[in-house]
Parts: C-alpha cells; structure tokens; sequence
C-alpha cells in the first residue's frame, strides 16, 4: 500500500507514536542555516531552558515528493536512534505558524565538524582529534546495530555540541532490512564522500 508521508505524519502524533509540541512553547528565533527542507532556525524552549533548532519542511507548490519522503524518512529513523549521546537529540515536531512542520532537534552550540575545525584547527590536540573520531564511530556504530546505514555522511553532517560529535541528516539514510540488501544500487549522497567502489560498480 502507497504510503502518504504527511498522512503517515498526521497519524503517528494523533496515534501518540512522536511527541507533539506546541510552537507557542519556542521563543526568539534565529536563523542558523538553510538545507534541503527549508531554514533551520534556533529556537529557546520555554520550560526547559534548552536551545533547539527547528528543521522546517516547507511545503509549498514546488515541494518535491522525494524532499517530503526524505523529511519524514529522517524522522522515523530519528526515533530510533536519537537516544545516543553522538546522535543529535529529537525532541518531537511541531506546527508553525504558517501550518509547516517542524523537527524539533537539540542545538549543536559548536556548528558542524566543517566549521568547528576550522575555528579550532590550532587549538586541537591530537588527543582531541582522536577523541572526536571515536566518538564518531561510536556514533555509527549504534545506527548500524539498528540496521541503518546513514549514505550521507560528511563533515556538514556531523554537528559538535560542547565538543562532543553528533550525528545528523538522516534524510538520505536507510533501514536494512533483507529485501533492500539486494535490490538497491542508486547512488547518494555528496560525490567527494562516496566510498569509490560505488562508482566503480556503476561503471
Ligand atoms: N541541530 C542543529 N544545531 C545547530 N545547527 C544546525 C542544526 N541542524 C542544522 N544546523 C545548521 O543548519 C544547516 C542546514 O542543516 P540541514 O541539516 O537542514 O541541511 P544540510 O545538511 O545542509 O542539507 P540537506 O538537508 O539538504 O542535506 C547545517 O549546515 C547547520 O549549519
């Protein structure tokens, strides 16, 4: 059965499947980047006196099926995983008020690991660089434990939150299961990231 990705959004937060927050509960909104969805915007969270950044999903006439697929794929895989300390933390989503869906995402205070080493370069020790790529593993560890393989992952997709690498940007990324092993060779992703042998196999 075809799946309607804002359908399958709307039924699993009446279902109680993803939390629902209010958007009146986000103060003092600052732009901090634009994707593949729309902007992204920090937010404070009143009550708990976190900062969050809210991923929103433009859905206007020129919205592509693949980009609302790719968001609501991102928060699917979200909810499984988003409990690791190197995985960025999702907290829900939330309407705005244009009526758009919003990601409710942990604010990585650092940027992304683009941006954190150039900013540290000098700064950084061995032992930090390390420490990072560990922590990196780590994180990838836990998606593939839980049979996802990520297909994205570059420097921009990796956020530094006091120093600690999370991953993000599910969009793109995929839950193994015995059917797609097989059946899958389309390539994805940024082109100076993709492991050679993929192209190689393409040509
Ligand atoms: N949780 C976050 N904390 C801090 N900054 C963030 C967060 N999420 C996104 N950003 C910032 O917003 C930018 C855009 O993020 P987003 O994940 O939507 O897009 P992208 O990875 O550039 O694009 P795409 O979704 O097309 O792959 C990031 O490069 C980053 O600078």
């Amino acid at each position: 059965m075809t799946e309607i990705p804002e359908e399958w959004l709307e039924k699993a937060i009446l279902d109680g499947h993803i939390n629902f927050l209010d958007y009146n509960k986000f103060t003092e909104p600052v732009v901090i980047g634009v994707g593949g969805f729309g902007k992204v915007f920090k937010y404070e969270w009143k009550d708990t006196e976190l900062s969050v950044a809210l991923k929103c999903l433009r859905v206007d006439k020129n919205i592509d099926d693949k980009t609302i697929k790719n968001f609501i794929n991102e928060l699917k895989l979200l909810r499984k995983v988003s409990n690791h300390q190197n995985i960025i933390a999702f907290y829900g989503v939330t309407k705005d008020d244009s009526g758009y869906y919003n990601l409710i995402l942990q604010y990585a205070d650092n940027g992304t690991l683009r941006e954190y080493l150039e900013a540290n370069i000098i700064k950084l020790q061995w032992a930090d660089k390390l420490r990072i790529a560990k922590e990196i593993g780590l994180g990838l560890l836990f998606l593939h434990d839980h049979n996802i393989i990520h297909r994205d992952l570059h420097s921009k997709n990796i956020l530094i939150h006091q120093g600690i690498p999370k991953l993000t940007d599910f969009g793109l990324s995929k839950q193994i299961n015995e059917t797609s092993m097989t059946s899958n060779s389309i390539i994805h992703g940024m082109p100076a990231y993709i492991e050679p042998q993929c192209l190689i196999k393409q040509g």
